[in-house]
C-alpha cells in the first residue's frame, strides 16, 4: 500500500463500468486511487489514464498486477474476460472487487471457486451493488426482523430503456436477470433450486432475434415463489421494483418517486434513465465498503459462493428458455471456505 495507507487499485476494463468506476475511485469514495488501467483497447486505456495523476495505461491484466504501486484489482471487463483476470489476481493473492457476473457459466465460476479454495482464504467481492442500495437493505432488514412473517413470494419488475447491440435472450438471464438471482438468494437467504421461463409475443419495439419481454419464475428451498419481469426495451426508462409478500403483510421498493409534482392536469415524478444514475449511490458504497474492508484486511459482501450460485441458477434459466420447460438448478455442496 502506498502513503498512509491509500490503496493502489488496478481498474481493468475502461468502457462504461470501468471509466465509472475510475471516476468514482479518484473523486467520490476515500482511501483508494487509481494506480493503472487495462484495457484492449490500448487508446481508450490511454485516454483515461490521462485524466488521472500517477495512473498507468496497460493491454495486459497481468503487467499492471505486477507493477509495484497496485494493492488491488478491479474488474470490469466483459463477463468472458473475468477468469483469466480473477485467476492472474490469485497468482499475485490480491484483493478483488469483480463486476457482475463473477463469470458467464457456471463451469468457469466453479473452476475460480476452487482457485479461490487453492488460496486458502477469500479474496473476491463481487458487483452485486444492489445489497448496496438503501431500499433493497432496508427491505432487508424488514424481512430479517420477521415483522410480516415468513416471505411467500418475491414479485419483482426490471425494466431498461434500451438494450445495446448485440442483446441476445441468453444475456437477458446472464446480464440482467442475475441480479433477481442474487437478491432472491441475499433477502430470503434461500437457495433457488428450478427456473422456469415464460415469454409472451415478443413487443414489436423488441430489436430483431431478442424475444422481449420474458417472465422468469423461480423456486427455492425455503418454498417461496419468485417472479421476473424482465423487459430491456421498455423505452420509458430504467426502473427495478421488489415486492416481498409475506405471511402478515407486504413491502415493496422501487417506486422511485423521490419528489411527486401536480402541474397541468398531470400528476407524477420523474424516472431514472439507466443504471448509472438509479444505482449511482449503490455503486460509490460498494465500492467504498470494498476498499475500506480491504484496507482492514477483511473480505466483505458477496463472494465468489454467491457469484457462483448466481452463475448455476442463470444457467438453469438459459436452458430453462431454450428448452422451454422448468429447470432443476444443479449446484455443488458449499464449501467450508464459504459458510
Ligand atoms: N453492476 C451493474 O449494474 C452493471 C455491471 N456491468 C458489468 O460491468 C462489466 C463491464 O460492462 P460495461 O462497462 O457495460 O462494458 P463495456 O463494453 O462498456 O466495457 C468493457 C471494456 O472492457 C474492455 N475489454 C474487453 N476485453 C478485455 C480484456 N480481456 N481485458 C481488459 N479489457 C477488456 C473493452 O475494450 C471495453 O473498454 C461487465 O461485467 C458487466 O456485466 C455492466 C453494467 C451495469
Ligand atoms: O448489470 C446491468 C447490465 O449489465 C444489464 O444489461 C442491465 O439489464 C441491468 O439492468 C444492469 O444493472
Amino acid at each position: 500500500m502506498t502513503q498512509r495507507g491509500t490503496l493502489g487499485v488496478a481498474v481493468i476494463g475502461t468502457g462504461r463500468m470501468g471509466a465509472d468506476h475510475v471516476r468514482r475511485i479518484s473523486e467520490v469514495i476515500s482511501g483508494a486511487r487509481v494506480a493503472a488501467v487495462v484495457d484492449v483497447d490500448a487508446e481508450r486505456a490511454k485516454n483515461v489514464a490521462a485524466g488521472v495523476e500517477g495512473c498507468t495505461a496497460y493491454t495486459e491484466p497481468a503487467a499492471a498486477m505486477a507493477a509495484a504501486d497496485v494493492d488491488a484489482v478491479l474488474i470490469a471487463s466483459p463477463g468472458p474476460a473475468h477468469e483469466s483476470a480473477l485467476l492472474a489476481a490469485f497468482e499475485r493473492d490480491l484483493p478483488v472487487l469483480c463486476e457482475k457476473p463473477l463469470t458467464p457459466d457456471a463451469a468457469s465460476a466453479l473452476r475460480v471457486l476452487e482457485a479461490e479454495q487453492r488460496l486458502g482464504h477469500r479474496r473476491v467481492q463481487v458487483g452485486f451493488m444492489r445489497r448496496y442500495d438503501a431500499e433493497y437493505v432496508k427491505l432487508k432488514a424488514l424481512l430479517d426482523s420477521g415483522q410480516l412473517g415468513r416471505p411467500l413470494m418475491l414479485h419483482n419488475r426490471h425494466r431498461n430503456a434500451s438494450s445495446p447491440p448485440g442483446f441476445t435472450d441468453a444475456m437477458l438471464i446472464n446480464d440482467s436477470v442475475v441480479h433477481e438471482m442474487d437478491v432472491t438468494r441475499w433477502l430470503l437467504g434461500q437457495e433457488i433450486t428450478a427456473v422456469t421461463v415464460l415469454r409472451p409475443t415478443p413487443s414489436d419495439v423488441a430489436p430483431e432475434g431478442l424475444a422481449d419481454p420474458q417472465f422468469v419464475v423461480l423456486e427455492t428451498d425455503g418454498g417461496a415463489l419468485v417472479d421476473v419481469e424482465i423487459f430491456v426495451n421498455c423505452g420509458f426508462g430504467y426502473q427495478v421494483q421488489a415486492e416481498a409478500v409475506c405471511e402478515r403483510g407486504t413491502a415493496r421498493i422501487g417506486d422511485g418517486h423521490a419528489m411527486v409534482t401536480n402541474a397541468a392536469g398531470r400528476w407524477g415524478g420523474t424516472i431514472a434513465q439507466d443504471f448509472v444514475e438509479r444505482f449511482e449511490e449503490a455503486y460509490d458504497r460498494e465500492v467504498q465498503a470494498w476498499v475500506d474492508a480491504t484496507r482492514r484486511g477483511e473480505v466483505t459482501g458477496p463472494g465468489v459462493w454467491d457469484g457462483y450460485a448466481a452463475a448455476a441458477v442463470c444457467e438453469a434459466g438459459v436452458r430453462a428458455q431454450t428448452e422451454g420447460r422448468r429447470t432443476e438448478v444443479e449446484l455443488i455442496e458449499r464449501p467450508a471456505l464459504y459458510r
